[in-house]
């Protein structure tokens, strides 16, 4: 992460925002999208969409943690590089050359919430095909994840205990900066 660096760059038109399960990225996103003036883009749907099923947990219960994790990174591939506000599902961190190309045209924002907050968010896991190892915590998750958040972000932003029109103010006067 490198916090000096401008955020806001004319080859950077678009936001990408990553996180754990449940922080908030598709509730945030679309107001945000409003905000800038720019479509929102959520890649899971797309994923259901175009897979078939009603929830993610439909298309991922066929495949093993490789195929599902295929199948992100070929839609993630797929979002336009324009101006937009993406919020792909959590395991997006993992999809490395989905990431390398979001980096040539996206500023990448980690809605970072700590793991106590997020599991009365979470639902079933199974329905939301959390990318998560038979047996795991989300505390495990949350210890597996963090190096990957770190690498790929270029902002962080502590969002525990704000409400998603809070943190939509912060992240577009921080892209104003
Ligand atoms: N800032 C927030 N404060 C309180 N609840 C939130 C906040 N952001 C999201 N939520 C709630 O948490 C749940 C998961 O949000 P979601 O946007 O689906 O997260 P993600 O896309 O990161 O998995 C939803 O029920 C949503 O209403
Ligand atoms: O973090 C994860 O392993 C996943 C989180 C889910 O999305 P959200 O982060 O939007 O809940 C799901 O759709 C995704 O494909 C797998
Ligand atoms: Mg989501």
């Amino acid at each position: 992460m490198n916090d000096s660096a401008p955020l806001r760059r004319p080859d950077r038109p678009a936001v990408l925002l990553i996180g754990m399960p449940g922080c908030g990225k598709s509730t945030v996103g679309k107001p945000l999208a409003e905000r800038l003036n720019v479509p929102f883009v959520d890649p899971d749907l797309l994923i259901i969409a175009g897979e078939g099923g009603t929830v993610l947990g439909d298309v991922s219960e066929n495949l093993d943690r490789e195929e599902f994790l295929e199948v992100e990174t070929r839609y993630n591939l797929a979002v336009p590089s324009e101006p937009s506000v993406v919020a792909p599902g959590g395991s997006v961190i993992y999809c490395t050359p989905a990431m390398e190309r979001f980096r040539t045209f996206a500023v990448t924002v980690w809605l970072d919430v700590p793991v106590e907050a997020l599991e009365p968010r979470l639902g079933c896991l199974k329905e939301r095909a959390v990318v998560i190892a038979p047996g795991a915590t989300l505390h495990d998750l949350a210890a597996e994840r963090r190096p990957l958040l770190e690498q790929w972000a270029d902002l962080r932003i502590d969002a525990a205990d704000r409400s998603p029109e809070a943190l939509v103010d912060e992240i577009a006067g921080r892209l104003a900066e």
